[in-house]
C-alpha cells in the first residue's frame, strides 16, 4: 500500500470516529483539534494498536493507533470473548500504575470484563506489575492485565496482558486475542458493567513481600546498614513495596527522593522515568549531594525495571542494565553457589560476559529473544515439570532481573533488595560496584556494552525503520567500519528461537553488534559488545542511519 492509500484510510477512519463519538464532548473536542493537522490524523489513524514486546502501548489520544477509552474497551471486549471461548468460568485480575488515566483505563477494563460475566478483581491502588503477576496464581485467575506504559514518558499509556502462569502472552495467544479484538468495532457490541468488581485485598501484597524477604542473602545488620541508599520510585508504584521489603530485611539507612516519592502524572522532575537513562537520576544525585549517600537505586513507574548509579572517582556513573545484571549474578554465585543442573536465562542482547561468569560457576546458559516474557515462559515450563529449582537467575539488558522463580516476570522490588545487599557487601570489602566490575573484567576479559536508541516517529518513521532493517539484512555483508563481519545471524531465519526482526553481526576482534526495532517505542536499538574500541564501527552505523533519517 502506498502512502496516499494509507492517508486515505486514515482520513476515512478519522471521519468515522467524528461521527461515532457524538455525545462524547471531550472526544469531539480532541478530534476536532486533530482535524487541522494532517500528519497527526495520519499517525493517529493509519493503523490499529497491536501487541508489541510488552503488550499494547502508545501515545494517549484519540484514534485507532492511540491509547484511549475506546481502544481500551474494544481490546478488553476482545480479551473477554477470547476468555469466554476458552474457559467455562474465567477470572481476571487488573492492576495499574501511577500515570495519567491508568486508574480510569483499569476501571474501564474491569467494567467490560465484568459486563461479560467474567469474575474480575481490581487492585485498589497503584501496584507493581510483578505483584500483579504474583496475584494471578494467588487468586487462581486465568489472566492478568496491567495498565501501564512502564518507563515511557508521560504521554504514553499501555496494556500488558498476562496469561494464567504469570508471564506476558507469547506465541499464538496474542494472535488469537488480536483476532477477537479486530473482529470488533470501537463503538458497538461492548458489554459494560462496573458493579460487582472485587477489590483485591492486601493479603496478596503481604504474601509477595514475605516471599521477597525470604530471598535475602542475610548480611549482618551493621554491614547492611553501613550502606546509605537514596531510593527513587520515579513517581511510580514501587515505593510501598520497596519500603516493606527494607523493613523486612532490617534495612533502615535510606532516604526516598521526596519529589519523586508519590505519583505525579506529569513526571515533572523525571520526564523520562526510565532507570536506563542517567537523566532519571538527576534529582536523586541532587539529593545525594546534599544529604550524602553511597548509591542511588531507581525503579520505573510499574516497578519492574531497576537501575543504580553512584559517584565513582568523583563522576556520576550509571551502570548499564548488563553491568548490573552481571554484578547481581556474580554476587549471587558468591552467596549461594549454584547447584548442578541450574540455569541462567538471558536475552540475546545481554552481555556475553554474563554467560562467561555463569558457565564458570557451573551454570548452564539459556538465551531467549528480547522480552522477559520468554524468560517467564521458561520458568513456567520448569514449574510444570516440578523443576523450578533448576532456575537460578534471569535477566535482560533493559534493566530486568529475577533472582528466584517465585514469579514469572522481572521484578524491581526484589531487584532493589539484591542490589542493595550486593553493594553493601562490596562496601564492606572496601569496594564500590565499579571496582568489582573492573575485577571481573580483569578475570574474564573486558566487555564494554552500549545500547543506542534512534527515534523515528509516526507512519513515515516506521517505514524508514523497515528500510534500514532491509538495508542491514541485504546490503551489509562484508565489513562495518573497517571490521570484517565474521558471522551474520538473521533471526528472521531459523535460529532455533521464534522468528524476530533482529540482525546480529559478529565482527573481528571479538565485537558484536545487534540491530532491532524496539517493540515498545518507535525506535531502532543498536547494541554493541566490544572487547576493543569500535568507534569506527559506531560512526559507520550512525552515518547509515542518518542517511535514511534524512531521506
Ligand atoms: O517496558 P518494560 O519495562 O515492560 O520492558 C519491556 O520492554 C523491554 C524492551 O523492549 P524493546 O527493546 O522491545 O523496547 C523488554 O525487554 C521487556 O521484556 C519488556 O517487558
Ligand atoms: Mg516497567
Amino acid at each position: 500500500m502506498d502512502i496516499n492509500e494509507i492517508k486515505a484510510i486514515a482520513t476515512t477512519e478519522y471521519e468515522r470516529w467524528l461521527l461515532n463519538t457524538m455525545g462524547d464532548d471531550e472526544a469531539q473536542k480532541q478530534l476536532e483539534a486533530l482535524g487541522g493537522n494532517q500528519e497527526e490524523v495520519l499517525d493517529s489513524f493509519y493503523t490499529h494498536l497491536s501487541f508489541g514486546t510488552s503488550g499494547m502501548r502508545g501515545l494517549m489520544g484519540l484514534g485507532t493507533n492511540r491509547i484511549n477509552g475506546y481502544v481500551v474497551r474494544r481490546a478488553t471486549q476482545g480479551v473477554a470473548n477470547y476468555l469466554n471461548k476458552r474457559y467455562s468460568a474465567p477470572s481476571v485480575v487488573i492492576s495499574y500504575d501511577s500515570r495519567k488515566n491508568s486508574e480510569f483505563y483499569a476501571k474501564e477494563t474491569a467494567a467490560v470484563l465484568h459486563g461479560n460475566g467474567i469474575k474480575t478483581y481490581l487492585f485498589p491502588e497503584i501496584t507493581p506489575v510483578s505483584v500483579l503477576s504474583y496475584s494471578i496464581s494467588y487468586l487462581k485467575c486465568h489472566m492478568g492485565i496491567m495498565v501501564t506504559a512502564s518507563h515511557n514518558s508521560k504521554d504514553y499509556n499501555g496494556y500488558k496482558v498476562y496469561n494464567k502462569y504469570g508471564y506476558q502472552i507469547v506465541g499464538h495467544e496474542p494472535d488469537l486475542i488480536l483476532d477477537e479484538i479486530e473482529s470488533l468495532d470501537y463503538f458497538d457490541g461492548i458489554n459494560y458493567d462496573p458493579s460487582g468488581v472485587i477489590t483485591v485485598n492486601n493479603k496478596v501484597g503481604k504474601s509477595f513481600v514475605k516471599q521477597i524477604v525470604s530471598m535475602t542473602t542475610k548480611l549482618e545488620h551493621d554491614t547492611l546498614n553501613d550502606l546509605k541508599v537514596i531510593y527513587t520510585p520515579l513517581n511510580g508504584a514501587g515505593r510501598k513495596y520497596v519500603k516493606d521489603v527494607f523493613k523486612g530485611i532490617g534495612f533502615e539507612n535510606y532516604d526516598i527522593v521526596k519529589v519523586q516519592e508519590y505519583p505525579d502524572e506529569k513526571f515533572s522532575t523525571c520526564p523520562a522515568p526510565n532507570p536506563e537513562r542517567i537523566l532519571a537520576y538527576d534529582q536523586a544525585f541532587k539529593y545525594l549531594d546534599s544529604e550524602g549517600g553511597d548509591i542511588i537505586i531507581a525503579t520505573d513507574p510499574d516497578s519492574d525495571r531497576i537501575g543504580t548509579a553512584i559517584y565513582h572517582d568523583g563522576m556520576r556513573t550509571l551502570l548499564t542494565g548488563n553491568q548490573l545484571g552481571i554484578l547481581i549474578l556474580d554476587y549471587l554465585c558468591h552467596m549461594r553457589p549454584p547447584e548442578a543442573g541450574q540455569i541462567m536465562v538471558n536475552s540475546i542482547v545481554s552481555s556475553p560476559l554474563a554467560g562467561k561468569i555463569a558457565r564458570d560457576n557451573g551454570l548452564r546458559v539459556v538465551n531467549t529473544l528480547t522480552g522477559f516474557k520468554y524468560i517467564g515462559e521458561i520458568i513456567s515450563d520448569l514449574k510444570s515439570e516440578n523443576d523450578e529449582n533448576k532456575y537460578y537467575y534471569g535477566f535482560e539488558e533493559s534493566n530486568g532481573y529475577l533472582i528466584s522463580p517465585f514469579i514469572c516476570d522481572k521484578d524491581g522490588v526484589s531487584g532493589v533488595m539484591i542490589t542493595l545487599e550486593m553493594a553493601a557487601y562490596h562496601k564492606s570489602h572496601g569496594k564500590d560496584m565499579i571496582d568489582r566490575l573492573n575485577e571481573l573484567y580483569d578475570k574474564y576479559g573486558v566487555c564494554v556494552d552500549k545500547t543506542r536508541n534512534y527515534f523515528f516517529n509516526g507512519a513515515e518513521g516506521a517505514d524508514k525503520m523497515n528500510r534500514i532493517m532491509a538495508y542491514f539484512r541485504d546490503e551489509v555483508n562484508d565489513s562495518i567500519g573497517g571490521l570484517k563481519i565474521v558471522d551474520k545471524i538473521d533471526y528472521n531465519e531459523n535460529t532455533g528461537l521464534p522468528k524476530a526482526d533482529v540482525i546480529q553481526f559478529d565482527l573481528e576482534k571479538g565485537s558484536t553488534l545487534i540491530i532491532r526495532p524496539s517493540g515498545t517505542e518507535s525506535k531502532l536499538k543498536i547494541y554493541s559488545f566490544e572487547a576493543t574500541d569500535i568507534t569506527p564501527v559506531e560512526k559507520d552505523i550512525i552515518s547509515i542511519i542518518e542517511k535514511f533519517k534524512g531521506l
